[in-house]
């Protein structure tokens, strides 16, 4: 740069002195001209009279004088004629700006003029010839050009020099400077190091830019410490976020549309067999050993997902995990902004705990815990089946009721254990006996049915055929068991009952085998009977007491009881379940056992169920007004299948509760299992239609049906009744106890109050709250008593709540 200014500078000088020489040239050779044209004239007068007077002298003189001019070169005199009156010539002389002078001028340059005199009256003349040395002539501007060039160099050298050092000083050397500087700044921290402010006051404009510069840096270094700041701050977010979803029991991956993961937290790693940084970048494929499922359905989906904007609902995916576990998961894609991509974000929670909870679930709900024998629920459902293949095909079977004689007695002899191996033992004989096609069900206790498929197209055949086999199980059933060293003989009594009849159900024919074998019983035991005409009589005999219901109905010998529902923390009674009792006039109190199936058969059970809601709702009522009962209390009353099925029910208790006003919520109703499973969508819908009244539900009897967590999802109840034939034997019994904490345990899951009936003993209560059971009822606490006796009950717990709140208070 600075040579550039230098080299400039000196360009500019020459040039300038070189203009300043073709001016002072062109000037000059005017002043030549101007000069000779003088000269000549001021000779003129001494040549004309030279010339007139032809004198050879004088004008020798002439020229002699004008070649005094050290420039003129020759000088010629002619007369009128022409002719050379005078002449003298230099000779020519050395110069060194000769060669100078031949580039921009002539070396020599002539002038002639016509010298004018008179004769006598004529005009004469003669001739001057002038010829001029021109380099000779320019010899003394030569000399002034160079002093001035001379001069005008050096004054220029000097002054470039000056300006070169003023410069370098003031501008050039701050700004190598600051170059170097800036140069050695570090990016990632500009505000570390700042430009050296120069020595020049403030109104130099480098120290201005230098102050500018620094204020630019540090500004710079602001919003890069801000910057940084802001990075460290998402990074915790993105850490606590990643922390937050490593710490999630789900299983959390996110996957770009070529199924590659770019994303997954420490579950799903886990899960897959990886760690949450090899997951990264590997592909769906990679783990396709894992997938029980289409591992290209999966991607498929995640296009999808990807594709749509719009998520999945839960989709069921199946994995195998070191080769033979099968897991389920329940999993959820939705689409997510991942930097610059859409990716298919994947939540799944493996439910293969409660996948298995449930199957065993529906297992034991079919199957008897102890025997794995179809249970009551089984034998219905085939049943029915059986009848309607049988009447469809034109064929005959038979129902076997089989009852172990005296089986009580070995129980409490030798004990549950060698109860239980005989039922065992029993279970395995009868399924020896009969074949693969016919059923062996446990009907409860050491109670057995056996259904006998396609006896024959003859029902008198079908029954000798049916005589044949329940005569080869009672024999079978009759030889000798060994338990340990004791020899055991079991008996048996065996009821057969031949189906079709066209006229019975299922239930019917049940019973009606039911009381064949109870037959046996009567005449002694271990022996075959079939249902004949006077067991018809005695079915005749439950006409009769439909008879009696309805003057019970008429003449009001139905009363409500109640039994108290405890807190199993507390131990304060928080509800009630009312239950119906007969105070028949001659056969004084009826269970409820005996006549609720005798109303549901014959269809009472609708006016009686009503009376029973009704009744409820007065007391409770009445309760209310007289502040015996909080809102927090619910009273429950049972409703029998076929009467929760009747068209009217919901009208019903709509027209009972707009009649007794109660409070929303106080009032529950006890249904069974069998109710849902004979219609689910219906029974789930009366069930909505009488929530929205305020009315919610007990499952009763749970865990002796059909009790599919399925269903129970599915059911708007709020209450699981744990029955009491579990409830009894649970210090004993080790799968009683499996399966009562098993249920606790997934009504909590499902967030269901459970309650627990028929407990009995400290033992029972103790079992029950150590599993978490919310509340119990049974004779341990109080059997269902008559109104007063129940209300002085609950006055009891509440005032030993009250005292108990004002010890602590007091303490
Ligand atoms: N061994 C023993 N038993 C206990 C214990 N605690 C309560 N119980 C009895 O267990 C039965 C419980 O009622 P449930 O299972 O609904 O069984 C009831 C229910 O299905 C039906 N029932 C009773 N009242 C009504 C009613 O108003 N309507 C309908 N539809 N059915 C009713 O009759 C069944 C029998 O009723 P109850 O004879 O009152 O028998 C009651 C009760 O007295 C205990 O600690 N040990």
């Amino acid at each position: 740069m600075m040579r550039i200014s230098v080299l400039l500078a000196m360009v500019l000088g020459l040039l300038t002195a070189m203009l300043q020489f073709y001016l002072d040239y062109k000037e000059e050779a005017e002043g030549l001209d101007d000069l000779v044209e003088r000269i000549m004239e001021a000779s003129r007068p001494p040549t004309a009279k030279a010339i007139h007077t032809l004198d050879h002298e004088l004008a020798t003189e002439v020229v002699n004088g004008i070649l005094s001019y050290d420039f003129v070169q020759r000088v010629v005199i002619r007369d009128e004629m022409g002719m050379i009156l005078a002449q003298g010539e230099r000779p020519p002389r050395q110069s060194n700006t000769r060669w100078l002078t031949a580039q921009i001028a002539e070396p020599s340059k002539n002038y002639e003029k016509l010298i004018r005199f008179p004769v006598f009256d004529k005009q004469s003349h003669g001739k001057m010839e002038l010829s001029v040395d021109v380099d000779l002539a320019l010899a003394g501007f030569y000399r002034r050009s160079g002093l001035v060039a001379g001069a005008g160099f050096l004054r220029n050298l000097v002054l470039i020099l000056l300006l070169f050092s003023v410069f370098y000083q003031i501008l050039a050397k701050p700004l190598a400077k600051l170059a170097r500087e800036i140069k050695s700044i570090n990016p990632d921290h500009p505000g570390e190091k700042r430009l050296t402010p120069i020595k020049f006051s403030g109104e130099h404009e480098l120290a201005q830019v230098i102050d500018s510069s620094n204020s630019l840096l540090d500004a710079v270094d602001l919003s890069l410490a801000k910057r940084r700041a802001v990075e460290l701050a998402l990074r915790k977010s993105e850490e606590h976020v990643r922390q937050i979803i490593d710490s999630l029991p789900v299983l959390v991956g996110a996957r770009n549309r070529e199924g590659v993961y770019i994303f997954a937290n420490h579950a799903l790693a886990k899960f897959l067999g990886s760690t949450v940084e090899d997951m990264q970048g590997r592909s769906v494929h990679d783990f396709s050993e894992y997938y029980l499922s289409d591992v290209s359905r999966v991607q498929a989906l995640d296009l999808k997902v990807i594709e749509s904007g719009n998520g999945l609902e839960v989709i069921e995916e199946i994995y195998v995990i070191n080769g033979r576990q099968r897991h389920y998961l329940q999993t959820h894609i939705m689409p997510l902004d991942f930097y610059d991509e859409v990716v298919s974000l994947a939540v799944s929670t493996d439910v293969t705990e409660q996948r298995r909870a449930q199957a065993k679930m529906e297992h034991m709900a079919y199957h008897d815990s102890l025997t794995n024998l179809p249970n009551r629920l089984h034998l219905v459902e085939r049943l029915e089946h059986e009848l309607r293949r049988a009447q469809r095909h034109h064929y005959f079977g038979a129902v076997l009721f089989i009852d172990l004689d005296q089986f009580k007695n070995i129980n409490d002899s030798l004990g549950h254990p060698v109860g239980d191996a005989v039922l065992k033992e029993m279970a395995a004989r009868l399924l020896d006996s009969v074949r693969q096609e016919d059923l062996v069900a446990r009907q409860g206790g050491d109670e057995f049915v056996v259904i006998l498929t396609v006896l024959d197209t003859d029902s008198g055949t079908a029954a000798i055929k049916a005589g044949e086999v329940a005569e080869k199980i009672r024999q079978q059933l009759s030889a000798p068991f060994y338990y340990g060293d004791m020899e055991l003989r079991v008996t048996c009594s065996v009821g057969v009952v031949v189906y079709p009849d066209f006229k019975s159900s299922v239930h019917e024919l049940l019973s009606f085998a039911d009381t064949a074998m109870y037959q046996v019983k009567d005449k002694g035991r271990d022996a075959v009977e079939f249902f004949n005409e006077d067991m018809a009589d005695q079915v005749s005999r439950q006409l009769t007491m439909e008879g009696d219901l309805h003057r019970a109905i008429e003449t009001q010998q139905f009363e409500l009881y109640f039994q108290p529902k405890v807190d199993t923390e507390t131990n304060r009674i928080v509800g009630a379940e009312a239950l119906i009792r007969w105070h028949h006039p001659s056969d004084g109190m009826v269970s409820p056992a005996v006549f609720i199936p005798v109303l549901e058969t014959s269809g009472q059970i609708i006016d009686v169920g009503n009376w029973v809601i009704e009744q409820a709702c007065v007391k409770l009522r009445d309760w209310f007004d007289r502040g015996l009962w909080d809102k927090d209390m619910i009273l429950s009353v049972n409703i029998s299948p076929r009467q929760f099925r009747h068209q009217g029910f919901v009208d019903d208790v709509c027209q009972i509760l707009e009649d007794v006003q109660i409070p929303r919520g106080v009032l529950s109703m006890e249904i069974t299992e069998g109710v849902v499973i004979q219609g689910v969508e219906e029974t789930i819908s009366t069930m909505k239609s009488l929530s929205v009244l305020g009315v919610s539900f007990s499952l009763d009897d749970f865990g002796t049906g059909y009790s599919s967590i399925s269903y129970l999802k599915r059911l708007p109840v709020a209450t699981l009744k744990i029955d009491q034939s579990f409830v009894r034997d649970i210090p004993e019994d080790r799968s009683d106890r499996v399966l009562v904490e098993t249920i606790v345990a997934m009504a909590r899951l499902l967030g269901l109050n459970v309650v627990a009936e028929g407990v009995e003993t400290r033992e029972q209560l103790d079992l029950l709250r150590q599993y978490g059971c919310h509340q119990y009822q049974g004779f341990y606490i109080s059997p269902p008593v008559p109104e007063a006796e129940f209300l002085k009950l609950l006055s009891e717990s509440q005032n030993r709540v009250e005292d108990e709140e004002m010890n602590l208070g007091s303490s």
